[in-house]
């Protein structure tokens, strides 16, 4: 398969910077009047599929609201990732998955192997392990042609207690993370510095600062734009030199328009035309 970091370039270059979130909270179930039930969770996810699926160039689903509702939930997802595959779009599965290595393998075939029910174009993990605790994943994703998104610096406040403490070295803990995620896509590049790596980071649009995203050479996630506070000119300062390498992420600000799907596009429209920056 093409290495998911070309695949991301293009749908970011035809279907415009965004990634949209699916996060069924109980609050957004009841607001489009479904229940808080599995029942609600497959409309909610099957009008997410149907307004976002053949527009918008990434699609996360928050795994955490679909394990809530147990195998019923896990099963809503399986067909929710397949079905938003075949509208087009490329599926981020949201599952912050992270652990010693041998459990991280099974985590790792979950999400990005070929066989795999619940497979997806990436997936989210923390390396609070140890950035080697990751090397399953990461060696999965660069064999199946996926790609992985390693938090770096994350949107909520409390991430900056450990993400910002400093190593001897002087780097913070958030910037070794995004060295490590660099060192993992130069080796993978292979014509030059227009290619975007597979291995991207989670950089919060409430940040004040980010951290040296200069030899990423990665894809950026940005989430924390609308509902926890951050803006589009946080992304673009936060984005500095970077900004064909930016996807921001949205979620709430955008199903707060639902369940009318064409409510729901006409806010990611709006959102994307935000992002205008982001494509010059
Ligand atoms: O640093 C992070 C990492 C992940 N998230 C996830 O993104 C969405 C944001 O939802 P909004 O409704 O747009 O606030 C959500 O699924 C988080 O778990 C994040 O916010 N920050």
């Amino acid at each position: 398969m093409t290495p998911f970091g070309q695949r991301l370039a293009d749908a970011l270059g035809r279907r415009g910077p965004l990634c949209v979130g699916i996060d069924p909270h109980p609050g957004l179930l009841t607001a489009w009047g479904l229940g808080d039930d599995v029942d609600g969770l497959a409309r909610f996810s099957e009008l997410c599929v149907e307004a976002f699926g053949d527009t918008v160039a990434v699609v996360k689903p928050q795994v955490a609201f679909f394990e809530a509702y147990g195998s019923a939930g896990l099963a809503v997802l399986e067909r929710t990732i397949a079905d938003l595959g075949e509208a087009g779009a490329l599926v981020l599965a949201d599952a912050k998955r992270g652990d010693i290595g041998s459990t991280m393998d099974a985590y790792a075939r979950t999400w990005l192997s070929d066989g795999s029910a619940l497979r997806s174009d990436a997936v989210t993990v923390s390396p609070y392990l140890g950035f080697g605790s990751l090397a399953p994943a990461l060696d999965l994703a660069a064999g199946t042609g996926r790609g992985v998104f390693v938090l770096a610096a994350t949107s909520n406040p409390e991430g900056a207690q450990f993400q910002r403490a400093r190593l001897d070295d002087g780097r913070t803990v958030a910037q070794v993370v995004v060295d490590e995620c660099a060192a993992r896509n130069s080796v993978a590049r292979t014509d030059g510095a227009a290619q975007l790596g597979s291995v991207g980071v989670v950089v919060g649009a409430t940040l004040t600062e980010a951290p040296d995203l200069s030899d990423l050479h990665g894809p950026i996630l940005m989430p924390g734009v609308g509902a926890q506070g951050g803006t589009a000119d946080d992304v673009r300062r936060l984005a500095g030199d970077h900004l064909r390498a930016v996807v921001p992420n949205v979620s709430r600000d955008v199903l707060r328009a639902g369940p009318s799907v064409a409510d729901l596009r006409a806010a990611v429209a709006r959102t994307l035309d935000g992002f205008a920056f982001l494509m010059n």
